[in-house]
């Protein structure tokens, strides 16, 4: 047996020693969020993300309610999810920038225990060629919109009956942890929400609701085909650093993530070291997440570092060519 240097045992002591402080300071640990039979209210249910979600829960036994504005689409969201799981999902047409509407619309649906605020608008463009009116229109959708749904569900939800842990889930951005060339508005909207669940994970752990955070990378929806047409080029170079994923593929890392109660969801494993680069002051219930975040967080910045180069890289190579 080769003989373990002093580097080495104090190497393997040091590791040790933050393992079990890290066991014991993260609480709580290991949740388990059940889904079955309780209600899950998804907004953006009707398409992309939303819709896989809806199916996904509905085919796990939630009670699952869909809200979006468009009626058609809301009830093509119905009939396909009976189809392809049997079951029923109540579908509440409602903008998400009426306050008084989301409200009725979640009086209407009965105390919650999972809210999953999902719905997103997406318009990129550089912000000196967008119109305040769009600025607006994704601050007031993305970011207001949660507010109003959280403010509408959260009594229904601290009164629930049920002892099992809640939830609140909102799906951010990989562009919610990052800035990105093109989403001025956008990322600024999906930064937003992570102050407010940051913050409002404080103020609801005493009555057992969890909030996670999501952050899929481009994801193959409708909504992203739209987006595609019109997103400026340098928006699509810098975004294909972490490449495009399934609707389905992110609704079942939220779903996940969800489940065991875990903070921040990054959805592909480039979604992984920007978590880990981007943990700030998170929480962290995994312990083994928070060790890795302690241990690759130097190697993760130099990284990070190295992305920012070639994104500069390729911006200037873009103005040199097009101007
Ligand atoms: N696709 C992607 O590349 C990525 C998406 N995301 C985020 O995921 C979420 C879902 O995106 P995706 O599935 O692509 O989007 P889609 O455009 O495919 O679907 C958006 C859903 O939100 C609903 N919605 C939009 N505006 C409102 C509103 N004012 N009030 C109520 N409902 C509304 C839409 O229904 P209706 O129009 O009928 O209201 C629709 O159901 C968004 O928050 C988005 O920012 C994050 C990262 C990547
Ligand atoms: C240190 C390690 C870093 C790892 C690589 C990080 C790559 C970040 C790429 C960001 C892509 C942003 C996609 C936005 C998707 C979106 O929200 C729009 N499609 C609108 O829907």
């Amino acid at each position: 047996m080769a003989d373990l240097s002093l580097a080495q045992v104090f190497f393997v002591v040091i590791f040790i020693v933050i393992f079990l402080l890290l066991a014991l300071i993260l609480k709580p640990q290991s949740i388990k969020i059940p889904i079955r039979n309780r209600h899950v209210f998804i907004t953006g249910g009707s398409s992309g993300i939303g819709l896989a979600l809806a199916h996904l829960a509905a085919s796990e036994g939630a009670r699952v309610s869909i809200l979006a504005r468009n009626v058609d689409r809301l009830q093509e969201a119905r009939d396909s999810i009976r189809l392809s799981t049997g079951n029923d999902v109540a579908v509440f047409p409602a903008d998400v920038r009426d306050p008084d509407a989301v409200l009725r619309a979640i009086e209407e649906a009965g105390p919650v225990d999972v809210l999953i605020c999902n719905q997103g608008v997406f318009v990129p463009r550089e912000l000196e060629k967008q119109e305040l009116e769009e600025v607006k229109f994704m601050i007031d959708v993305n970011l207001m919109g949660t507010f109003h749904l959280i403010k509408a569900a959260l009594p229904g939800m601290k009164n629930r009956k049920s002892r099992e842990p809640a939830s609140i889930a909102i799906i951010s951005s990989q562009a919610g942890q990052v800035g990105i060339y093109g989403y001025t508005a956008y990322s600024a909207s999906k930064f937003g929400l992570r102050g407010l669940a940051e913050a409002l994970q404080q103020e609801v752990i005493a009555h057992n609701i969890l909030v996670s955070l999501i952050f899929p990378p481009d994801t193959d929806t409708p909504g992203f085909e739209q987006e595609t047409k019109m997103r400026p080029q340098l928006t699509g170079i810098i975004a294909a650093s972490s490449g495009t994923v399934k609707a389905d593929e992110v609704a079942k890392k939220t779903l996940n993530g969800i489940k065991s109660g875990s903070f921040i969801v990054p959805c592909n494993f480039d979604g992984l070291l920007l978590a880990i680069a981007t943990a700030g002051l998170s929480p962290q219930r995994s312990v083994l997440m928070a060790l890795c975040e302690v241990f690759a967080a130097g190697p993760t910045r130099f990284i990070g570092l190295c992305i920012q180069w070639g994104w500069y890289r390729s911006i200037k190579r873009w103005y040199a060519q097009n101007n």
